[in-house]
């Protein structure tokens, strides 16, 4: 990672204390583990690859919640009315909830990275199969039973649309806190340009399942200094408990192994 020695040294002693990555540094025998580094000039454009079309139902957010990991909007899943399709998907995904990882500042953050580049946040949509899977806890033990979408999250312009989430995280401080979220219509977080990276890679948190198909995209959203601080005043801990804020959330760098990342564009 570039950056001051400071930082770096200071990143690789939390990288390794870190009590989130611990225990899950490794999953024994993992051969398509997330995040990764996206090499740019190692990516191969697929011309079979087709825009992503996607179609978000507004209606069908429920709340917000602290998970102790992250804060997560949560979705009704129980029909295809949030779903995504297209892309390198050979059918449609359900939206089941969203969160972010970020850094306790802005020179780190993202799980993923291109060329080296770390970005201070990224935001992950988490879709699950209904086609092979009859539910979202069975799809993250399947095969491709996931899709997760990734957006980089970069230091620039008040971000209109995500303020409305910022505005709820007051209220969801502690881990396990829960705040209804009426409609809100996750479209507004995708960058408009269709470009992405795809490829077979697991989750980033525990169980940490290779059951995912990522797809990142390659323009990031801008946010402002103040809604990335709000972001880190969030609490991994529960009421009651010693404050711990909720910033590093992020998963290291895992090894590419044996496999290709592709581009949507040339
Ligand atoms: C078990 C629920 C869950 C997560 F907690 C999570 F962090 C991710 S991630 N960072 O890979 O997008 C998932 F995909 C996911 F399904
Ligand atoms: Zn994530």
């Amino acid at each position: 990672r570039p950056c001051s020695l400071a930082a770096c040294s200071s990143y690789r002693l939390r990288d390794a204390l870190h009590p989130l990555w611990q225990s899950e540094l490794t999953v024994s025998g993992g051969t398509r583990q997330s995040p990764i580094n996206i090499q740019w000039r190692d990516s191969v454009y697929d011309p079979h690859l087709k825009p992503l079309k996607i179609h978000y139902d507004p209606t069908t957010c429920l709340y917000v919640w602290n998970n102790g990991y992250s804060f997560q909007v949560e979705f009704d899943d129980s029909a295809d009315k949030s779903v995504i399709m297209g892309g390198p998907l050979e059918n449609h995904y359900r939206l089941k909830q969203f969160h972010f990882h970020w850094g306790a500042i802005n020179e780190w953050g993202s799980e993923h990275m291109v060329d080296s580049k770390v970005y201070p946040a990224e935001l992950h949509l988490v879709h699950w199969n209904p086609v092979t899977s009859t539910s979202f806890e069975e799809a993250i033990m399947e095969n491709n039973g996931l899709v997760v979408i990734g957006v980089f999250l970069k230091l620039g312009a008040h971000h209109a649309g995500l303020q409305k989430l910022v505005d709820a995280l007051p209220a969801v401080r502690h881990k396990d806190a829960i705040v209804e979220f009426d409609v809100f219509d996750p479209c507004c977080l995708m960058p408009s340009c269709p470009d992405y990276w795809t490829y077979d890679g697991s989750l980033t948190t525990p169980p940490l399942t290779e059951s995912v198909t990522w797809i990142i995209k390659k323009t990031p959203i801008e946010v402002d200094q103040n809604q990335l601080e709000e972001f880190r005043m969030l609490l991994f801990t529960s009421a009651g408990e010693e404050e711990k804020r909720m910033v590093d959330n992020f998963r290291p760098l895992q090894p590419l192994m044996n496999r290709t990342v592709r581009s949507s564009f040339r």
